[in-house]
């Protein structure tokens, strides 16, 4: 793509080629890099070795506009980038003055705290040797120095350039940190070409339409638009990734819309982090269900919506607390009560919630209820069941809570006597105010909701689970059982199955 500088990565290390360190440097670079408009051509790997050293920069100098070095840049023995630099280019070696300057800065401090941890005789000598090593580097060599993030002095160590090569040091930190401090110098804010990228989400897996994406890319010249396609094996939302980036903002949306026709009835929603910005997101998700004429699921979204509104308004945060066994029903109460509260207190405001533990829990419902606190931010507070004892308890502990919000649904065993989706407990039961907005939801409406929003659910229900009880009560659901060809039974997920009736039938009723 012209005006698109190309770069190349060379990472030096013996760490890396024997695997005792995982290369993160250059993971970290092509993250950098592309964000900045940088076409990265090759990343390669060498050893602490002179000769592979220069060869691998002076090929990648000549090949490409930029080529970014990490590791071997230290004081000892082994770090020889600065040998294989000087060699790529045949020029010499010298003692620069101006490292040495650099290094006298930082000296005091170090030393200082060498003494504070009682490293004190021969320091002097040790020294000089890793500085005369550390200031060593090629005579044509230019010192870059960057800017400090905070503050805006000037970094605390140069690093070495020679024609288009930066050396960067090898240890993660200082190598994130001398880009960080270097990336306005060596790309300019106006230099830096605007990318433009488009995501397009599907549920086919790349066999299904790699012929007809083949002749879709061909009809773009991948200069000015590149196309690229990425199965995910284990996303619950979709199969394949598409991504679209061009430097023209046309071609991009022309490129995205002839994607979205191949895959007409395929494209999907997908968001990774459903718990944030959830009053926008709502909003789309409103609108895309009325265009699709989903009028009756969108009129249960709104009156969920309303009647968790109502409750937000009235009681104030710490009267309200979310009923939370990590199961699909409550899950969706979860994702409204953070949206109606992002809506009223702003996002990330903490919300209350409560798990009344049955014995033999599944594990993966614990550890879900656990996730879920983290992403949605809600606190749970635990307590050992039965449910009457636990919600005892829990009025004890949290005597201003009054509304408690349930995912109970009318097809519920137990929820069937609810007449009206808000009222107080039983007598027999300690007194709080029982809502629940999905009452009168069925069971394909929970999942076209969690699934439409991309809100995380519990993986049980991925695992041919349609609803959770207890381990003993709980069984994978037998209609959503299928044997493959090759005989092993597998379970589709709990959102495959669509008559709502028999969704219990996978617990033995006891
Ligand atoms: C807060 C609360 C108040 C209740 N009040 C009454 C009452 O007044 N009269 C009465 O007869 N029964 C009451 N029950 C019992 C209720 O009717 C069901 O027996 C119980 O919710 C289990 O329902 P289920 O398994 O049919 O449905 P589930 O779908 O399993 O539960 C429905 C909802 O109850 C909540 N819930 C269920 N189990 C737990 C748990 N272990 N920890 C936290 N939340 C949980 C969740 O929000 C869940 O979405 C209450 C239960 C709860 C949790
Ligand atoms: N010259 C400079 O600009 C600077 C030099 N230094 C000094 O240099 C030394 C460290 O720098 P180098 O010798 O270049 O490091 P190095 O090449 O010796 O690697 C040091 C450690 O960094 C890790 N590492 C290296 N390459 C990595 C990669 N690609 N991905 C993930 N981890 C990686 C490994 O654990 C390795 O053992 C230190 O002694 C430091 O004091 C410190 C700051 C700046
Ligand atoms: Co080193
Ligand atoms: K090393
Ligand atoms: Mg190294």
């Amino acid at each position: 793509m012209p005006g698109r500088k190309t770069a190349a990565i060379v990472v030096i290390g013996d760490e890396i080629l024997k695997g005792t360190t995982r290369d993160t440097n250059s993971y970290f670079l092509c993250q950098r890099l592309h964000q900045l408009g940088v076409n990265i051509k090759k990343i390669c790997v060498v050893g602490d070795d002179i000769s592979e050293i220069s060869r691998e920069i002076r090929s990648a100098s000549g090949a490409y506009d930029l080529v970014i070095t990490s590791g071997g840049v230290g004081p000892t023995h082994d770090d020889k980038t600065y040998l294989g630099l000087a060699h790529a280019f045949t020029d010499q070696l010298h003692f620069s003055e101006d490292i040495r300057a650099a290094v006298n800065r930082f000296l005091p401090i170090y030393k200082a705290q060498k003494r504070s941890e009682g490293v004190g005789e021969g320091l002097e000598e040790v020294l000089r040797t890793a500085t005369e090593k550390l200031c060593t580097i090629p005579k044509m060599s230019q010192l870059l120095w960057g800017t400090q993030k905070k503050g805006g002095a000037i970094s605390t160590f140069p690093v070495v350039r020679l024609n288009n090569v930066v050396a960067l040091p090898g240890i993660p930190k200082f190598c994130e940190k001398a880009f960080d401090e270097l990336q306005d110098q060596l790309f300019p804010l106006e230099e830096r070409p605007t990318m433009w990228q488009g995501t397009v989400y599907t549920d086919l897996d790349e066999f299904e339409f790699s012929k007809k994406l083949t002749e879709l890319a061909a009809k773009f010249d991948d200069r000015t638009v590149q196309i690229g396609s990425y199965p995910e094996m284990h996303n619950k939302f979709f199969k394949t990734k598409l991504t679209v980036e061009s430097e023209s903002p046309d071609a991009l949306k022309t490129a995205l819309s002839a994607l979205r026709e191949m895959l007409v009835g395929h494209v999907v929603y997908y968001d990774s982090k459903a718990w944030q910005d959830t009053v926008p997101k709502w909003a789309e998700f409103k609108n895309r269900e009325s265009q699709i004429g989903n009028q009756d699921f969108v009129s249960k979204l709104l009156e969920a919506e309303r009647i968790v509104s109502e409750i937000v308004e009235k009681y104030p945060l710490d009267q309200i607390a979310l009923s939370f066994n990590g199961g699909k029903d409550c899950t969706i109460l979860l994702h409204l009560l953070r949206l109606k509260v992002d809506e009223k207190y702003g996002p990330g405001a903490s919300i209350q919630g409560f798990h009344i533990m049955v014995e033999d829990q599944f594990p993966e419902a614990t550890q879900f209820i656990i996730d879920a606190a983290k992403f949605y931010n809600i606190q749970v507070l635990e307590f050992p069941g039965p449910l009457k004892t636990g919600l005892a308890a829990l009025k004890k502990q949290r005597p201003s809570i009054i509304a408690v919000l349930m995912g109970s649904r009318a097809t519920d065993p137990n929820g069937k006597y609810m007449k009206t989706a808000v009222e107080w407990t039983d007598s027999d039961w300690p007194r709080v105010l029982r809502v629940c907005p999905i009452l009168n939801w069925t069971y394909t409406d929970v999942w076209h909701m969690l699934r439409g929003l991309c809100v995380p659910y519990c993986k049980l229900y991925d695992q041919g689970y349609t609803s959770l009880g207890g381990r003993d009560n709980t069984v994978k659901h037998p209609a959503l059982r299928v044997v493959s060809s090759d005989g092993k039974e597998i379970y589709l997920p709990a959102y495959k199955l669509h008559n709502d009736a028999d969704e219990r039938s996978n617990r033995s009723n006891l």
